[in-house]
């Protein structure tokens, strides 16, 4: 029988009404799994290192987690993670970058708790356990199924606040599964590019984002950079801030990171006004590419645990989209 290894972190998946108010991760694996029957048709490793809201979830978490998917890896033949849905995509960035692409993992969630009238979670766990058992998603790296749509790691992002399909990101779907009614139907249309996956010792560096908006003076940049380690700033279109922000990030000598607080596309050196991103690029900071700043700050938590200097952290977030 194919070998599953199911790691429950907790979310609304597995989440019930509690008695304070509101809902919250309480539920009991089981509850999941006995919810969903077609595991009958796995042997099961059933394990749940935390069980945490996705809000508490730090890049601690996710690097025990990266370790036991590791442990487990030699032995399944595919690895399930259910978990909330608020940093799912933090989490499976953080897989995406320290995994290297032959271990077959898929995360996934729900929307609505096991209580409500359309508990997404056991159609949502069918999936991720059919896209992480199957030959076909060997060598794609970390899986984010959602919906019946298969997304990579590194490209899917949370697009709703409250829909069942919340999953989505540019350029969209690699795969899709569903059922013929009988038995699963996994298709993918795309092989995401991958890069080289770091062995990060730890995922304790301080890294700290700012959001631009119009008419920002600074207000707060100093003083993150003074208590991190590094500093991302999610910036206007193709990566452009307020003239004032200039003085206050060249030259630093801790690396400022300039994503895009758009939903998609690159950071660009295009504009050359003062913040212009070719005047930032000039004064020592570092494009984000396709990244989006949660994503970029996942990315430079890993460079700076292991050490890197500007730039080799400037050449690993150029190979981010090879
Ligand atoms: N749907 C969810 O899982 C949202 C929840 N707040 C979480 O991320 O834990």
């Amino acid at each position: 029988m194919t070998r599953l290894a199911i790691i429950h972190t907790g979310g609304t998946i597995a989440s019930k009404p509690v008695a304070s108010g509101g809902v919250a991760p309480q539920a009991s694996p089981l509850d999941l799994i006995q919810a969903l029957p077609e595991l009958g048709n796995y042997t099961l490793t059933v394990l749940q290192p935390y069980q945490l809201p996705s809000p508490h979830i730090t890049p601690q978490h996710m690097h025990t987690l990266r370790n036991l998917v590791l442990e487990l890896a030699g032995h399944h033949d595919g690895i399930v993670v259910t978990h909330g849905t608020d940093t799912l995509e933090e989490t499976a960035f953080y897989l995406h970058l320290t995994l290297r692409e032959e271990v077959s993992v898929a995360l996934t969630g729900s929307m609505r708790h096991a209580l409500e009238p359309s508990w997404d979670g056991p159609g949502n766990l069918w999936g991720a356990a059919v896209a992480a058992t199957h030959p076909l998603s060997r060598g794609r790296g970390p899986l984010v199924v959602f919906g019946g749509d298969v997304f990579d790691a590194r490209t899917v992002t949370k697009t709703h606040s409250t829909a069942l399909d919340s999953f989505g990101g540019y350029p969209g779907p690699i795969g899709r599964v569903d059922s013929n009614g009988q038995e699963p139907e996994l298709h993918y249309f795309n092989k995401p590019e991958r890069m080289q996956a770091f062995d990060p010792p730890h995922a304790n560096a301080h890294v700290e984002i700012l959001y631009t908006y119009a008419g920002w003076k600074g207000e707060g940049v100093s003083e993150a950079l003074e208590r991190s380690d590094g500093l991302v700033i999610a910036a206007m279109g193709t990566g452009n801030v307020p003239a004032e922000v200039l003085p206050l990030v060249a030259h630093s000598q801790k690396p400022v990171v300039i994503a895009t607080r758009t939903h998609a596309g690159p950071v660009l050196p295009v504009y050359g006004y003062p913040g212009g991103f070719r005047t930032l690029l000039d004064a020592g900071c570092i494009p984000a590419s396709f990244l989006s700043a949660h994503k970029a700050r996942i990315l430079l938590i890993v460079l700076l645990s292991l050490g890197y200097s500007r730039e080799k952290m400037m050449e690993a977030f150029r190979k981010v989209v090879a």
